[in-house]
């Protein structure tokens, strides 16, 4: 799949957003990639989880064991990447605001784990998962996003394969252009402010 074909379709599933958004981090952007609505056909999102799956090395597809995902953004897109690699699916969730493996989820010591997001930004939440990952004793080998929208910024401390890289900018709330300032901004995600 060309970064065309991807971006047909986050274009034909009206992903991507535009306005004043608060992004995870707290930064701000004009732009939102609306991944749960990417998701929300099972087909595109078997189709974007397969082109995924043949971009990450074949080294790393024969070692890993899991894709753990953190909840809510990766949920969906982790369940169909582990199902292209032929592996098992998990998650992550933060109920107390830190991530952890709940609902029996376990990892035995040493097992391999790809961590797949729905987007990287400052790759903080990605990080996070990793370290929660991490302490339940699992092997962190690579990460993978749909979109990394870090414009290379974001270090995840392990090997990244994203489906697309997006050039858009983000702003701290101190430094909002005027175009945004003119706008109420709206936080899309999950995180407690
Ligand atoms: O790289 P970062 O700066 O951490 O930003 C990206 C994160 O933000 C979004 O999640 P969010 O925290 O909004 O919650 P959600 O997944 O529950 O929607 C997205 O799903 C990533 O997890
Ligand atoms: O940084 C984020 O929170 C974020 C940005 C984006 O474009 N899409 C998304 O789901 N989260
Ligand atoms: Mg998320």
């Amino acid at each position: 799949m060309t970064d065309d074909d991807i971006l047909a379709e986050f274009r034909a599933a009206e992903a991507l957003l535009e306005g004043h958004f608060i992004l995870s981090s707290g930064l701000r952007s004009s732009r939102y990639l609306q991944c749960a609505r990417v998701l929300m056909d099972p087909a595109r999102a078997a189709r974007l989880a397969t082109a995924l799956a043949a971009k990450i090395p074949a080294d790393v597809r024969a070692r890993v064991d899991v894709v753990v995902a953190p909840a809510m953004g990766g949920l969906i897109c982790g369940h169909e990447l582990a199902r292209a690699l032929g592996v098992l699916s998990m998650f992550v969730e933060r109920p107390t605001g830190t991530f952890e493996l709940r609902r029996g989820f376990r990892l035995e010591p040493g097992q391999t784990v790809l961590l797949m997001e729905d987007v990287v930004t400052t790759g903080l939440s990605s990080r996070e998962a990793i370290a929660a990952v991490q302490a339940a004793g699992g092997a962190v080998i690579h990460a993978a996003s749909l979109v990394d929208r870090s414009n290379g910024t974001a270090d995840l401390g392990v090997p990244f394969t994203p489906l697309i890289r997006l050039d858009v900018p983000s702003y701290s709330a101190d430094a909002l252009p005027p175009e945004l300032a003119a706008i109420p901004a709206v936080k899309p995600g999950s995180r407690a402010a």
